[in-house]
């Protein structure tokens, strides 16, 4: 009797020629010198007529040519071969596994937050990414490898037996089991492992590693159950083929190694919350009860202000409150599919998901937690008194009727919409109903408790009604609350459908832009590449104008610091721009650059030598509606932004739509005295969405911003010197060192004029030359195809009513 020969899905495609063929001639490669692997290649393309494109060059990474030596070495029976291939294989893949985590992680921590469509998406992203590590390291060959990491045991245990090197092969078997303990021709290499000498059930155990490595995986996946599955569905839809996507080479990782060895090997999730803002500001001990926890800042603001328009409207209860329920998101949706519904609705889902991760590594990180319910809770003003005492659920319960025990499955967060004064208090209660702890109401505070656990809130007896995300969770999967799938899914429909009928033909479009006066005027051949095109009369002079003075008297509020000049060059003189009766946080200095934290002035983030204000769309939608800038000006920031958005997607002849990622209108000046001689670039040659490294290639990867698809830029103005838009060269090889030099060599320039978009593929090499006098302004906006990355202030900003009431739509069918 014989230990069974695995026959895998992996075998069955090493089989195939064409992998085989890949295989051997990447062996090749890394090893031209060897004499057997020279064979190969030319036993795989004379024997097996496979086509010479076929032997691609890929990529080397270490494990991965371990991984192809064990296989060759497996067909050819060689064992010692296989082992040691193998083992190193493993031993090598951890590493790499641990680095893609950790990466996922680096590009969680340090993205600029702020501007992102919020933590919510971030944390969703991250799950997804560390996800998405298994199956992109098992790509040895073009297609991941399915069971890779499993099926590396399973060769190892067959070569031990050939071997006969029991324990060796006891462990294999074990460890293989600890991914699959139900795998039928495992169990059988067990029981026939078993009738050998000495070889004992407990000797099967998996190291340690392993068991590490499968419950990892296996937690996480369990956590994306349902929301990453439509996530990921959302990407290629069939309507919109997949456009030559460009397959992002996650191999990249040895490349950044370095960086991400830096950063924290904490496997803690707290602490990653922490980074983000959310704070336990008080624990059980300090809350007299177990199972009791408030923390801090798991919403923005903004987000908020959003979660809260889904209260608008709603019916009240006999008890006096009203609830948003999933049956009520669902109707809502179902009634009027707009986008502005659909963004608020994702943004809901994306809290609740982490609002039930956050409660599930905080309280019990080994259970899995379940929706048995989730809702918006509010109580509106009520001058009522009442003999019982109204819960957060929107229930209202005599003292005799609380449960006196903490339930051993049910537990209850509940997160505030708003900051409000002691009138809408939390209290828990204790046996003699007395008040335990009071809690005042912020938004984003996170209260977490047993759903046994007795408590009342304080109903406002004025002013505005008092809300809370309310989620009720379970470890009873049977439990699980359906509705919440269904919205998910409804979700990923909408967007489905709203892609589909969005679609427009290009001809169509871009004949209506013609027809509005848009031309075209340097094409791909005038400016050297593909994806790459310039067109004039995208605005016009009064629209140009408006969004000018935006930046002026807003976006450049504040008189530089209280009057102090800023200590970093003799050039920072501000220009004494102040206008006396504006706020000077409506104005972010070099706004949308704040994680550059060493330089909080307006400073531009680029040269010393230039000044640089900016507004980004959601602030200007919080400026209108504070009635600071006019509704009108806020329509000519959006229709710009959109026209140049919908321009770029049809004049590309994108297959997929392109989302807003972010929108930043800014101006950039010469400081006085600064405009002889300057030898810097106003903005450095760079692409948008990598890292342009010294040797001239460029990492789609942390920390750019990597999903950006395309780019454009509409200027506003022409009454400046210098500030020439360039594309320049590829490979900076040469001129590392000149990327931020006047004498960088630009294959082609543009000069901004009022009304001029330059749009390209955001993967190309530009810059913009000094200003060497005036002011240059410009609305800068870079566009995703990835619907996860949509910038939220634009849907937030139309979806506010007087706005929606006042716009008239533009370009839009
Ligand atoms: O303002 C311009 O012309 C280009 C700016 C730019 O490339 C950027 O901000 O990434
Ligand atoms: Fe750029």
């Amino acid at each position: 009797m014989s230990v069974k020969r695995p026959n895998t899905a992996e075998q069955f495609r090493l089989d195939q020629p064409k992998k085989a063929a890949s295989a051997a001639y990447t062996y090749f490669l890394a090893h031209p010198k060897d004499e057997n692997s020279k064979r190969n290649i030319v036993y795989y393309r004379d024997g097996a007529r496979v086509a010479e494109s076929d032997f691609l060059d890929l990529e080397m990474v270490p494990y991965k040519e371990h991984y192809i030596r064990a296989t060759l070495a497996y067909k050819s029976d060689e064992w010692e071969e296989v082992i040691s291939h193998m083992e190193q294989c493993l031993e090598e893949y951890y590493l790499e596994f641990e680095r893609c985590e950790l990466t996922c992680e680096a590009k969680f921590s340090t993205e600029e937050t702020e501007f992102k469509t919020g933590i919510a998406d971030w944390m969703l992203y991250i799950m997804n990414c560390r996800s998405l590590c298994e199956r992109d390291l098992s790509k040895v060959f073009i297609e991941p490898i399915e069971d890779f990491v499993r099926d590396m045991y399973s060769y190892l245990q067959f070569s031990y037996s050939s071997l006969k090197q029991f324990d060796q092969a006891v462990q294999a078997a074990a460890n293989f089991l600890a991914f699959d303990p139900t795998h039928e021709s495992m169990l059988e290499n067990k029981r026939i492992l078993l009738t050998r000498e000495g070889v004992k059930e407990e000797d099967f155990q998996p190291q340690q590693e392993v068991v590490d490595y499968v419950r990892k995986n296996s937690e996480l996946k369990e956590l994306l159950f349902s929301i990453v599955d439509n996530y990921r569905h959302q990407q290629p839809v069939q309507e919109y083929p997949d456009k030559e996507a460009p397959e992002q080479d996650r191999d990249l990782f040895n490349e950044i190694g370095d960086l991400i060895v830096e950063m924290t090997e904490s496997d803690d999730w707290m602490l990653r919350y922490e980074q983000l803002g959310m704070n336990v500001i008080a624990r059980s001990v300090d809350l007299n009860r177990e199972e009791r926890f408030v923390t801090d800042g798991m919403l923005r603001p903004e987000q908020c202000d959003e979660l809260l328009t889904l209260t608008e409207d709603l019916p009240t209860e006999p008890q006096g409150s009203q609830l948003f329920t999933l049956k009520v998101a669902q109707q809502k949706l179902e009634e009027d599919p707009n986008e502005e519904i659909e963004a608020t609705l994702r943004l809901y889902a994306r809290s609740v998901e982490v609002l039930k991760h956050y409660t599930q590594r905080y309280l019990n990180p080994d259970m899995t937690y379940y929706f048995k319910k989730s809702s918006i809770v509010c109580w509106p003003p009520s001058e009522e008194s009442r003999t019982c005492y109204p819960q957060e659920d929107g229930t209202c319960v005599k003292f005799d009727d609380m449960s006196d025990e903490l339930y051993s499955d049910l537990y209850t967060t509940v997160t505030y919409l708003h900051t409000a004064d002691e009138d809408s208090d939390f209290s828990f209660l204790n046996e003699e109903k007395g008040i335990d702890r009071a809690l005042g109401l912020k938004c984003g505070r996170t209260i977490g408790f047993n759903t046994g656990d007795r408590h009342f809130v304080k109903i406002p007896k004025s002013g505005s009604k008092r809300c809370a995300v309310v989620l009720r969770y379970t470890f009873n999967r049977d439990l699980d609350d359906r509705d919440y799938n269904d919205l998910i899914t409804m979700l990923h429909r909408v967007e489905e459908l709203r892609m589909a009928t969005a679609k427009q033909k290009p001809e169509v479009v871009l004949k209506k832009f013609a027809d509005a006066g848009v031309k075209v005027t340097k094409e791909r051949k005038q400016l050297k590449g593909k994806e790459r095109v310039v067109a004039d009369g995208i605005a016009s002079e009064a629209q140009c104008e408006t969004l000018r003075n935006m930046v002026l008297t807003r976006g450049m509020a504040g008189d530089g610091y209280n009057g102090i000049t800023t200590p970093h060059t003799l050039y920072e003189l501000f220009l004494g721009l102040s206008v006396p009766d504006v706020n000077k946080s409506e104005a972010l200095a070099g706004d949308g650059y704040d994680h550059l934290k060493t330089k909080p002035s307006e400073v531009s983030p680029h040269t010393e030598h230039e000044l640089y204000r900016g507004m980004n769309i959601y602030r200007a939608g919080k400026l209108a509606f504070e009635e600071k800038i006019s509704l009108g000006a806020l329509r000519d920031f959006l229709d710009l932004s959109e026209a140049s958005r919908l321009f770029t997607e049809k004049y590309f002849n994108l297959t997929k739509p392109l989302y807003f990622d972010f929108t930043h209108l800014v101006c950039r000046s010469a400081v006085d005295g600064s405009n002889s001689n300057r030898e810097d670039l106003s903005h450095p040659v760079h692409a948008d969405n990598c890292n342009l490294q010294p040797n001239g290639s460029c990492f789609r990867e942390f920390p750019s911003f990597f999903h950006r698809d395309y780019s454009a830029i509409l200027y506003l103005n022409d009454d400046f010197e210098g500030g020439e838009f360039f594309f320049a060269h590829g490979n900076q090889s040469e001129q590392s060192d000149l990327v931020s030099h006047s004498n960088v060599v630009s294959q082609v320039s543009v000069r901004p004029k009022c009304g001029r978009l330059v749009a390209f593929n955001a993967g190309h090499f530009h810059g913009v030359k000094a200003v060497k006098s005036g002011r240059r302004c410009a609305l800068a906006l870079w566009f995703t195809h990835q619907a996860m990355f949509k910038e939220l202030a634009h849907v937030q900003v139309r979806s506010n009513h007087s706005y929606r009431n006042a716009r008239s739509p533009v370009f839009i069918d």
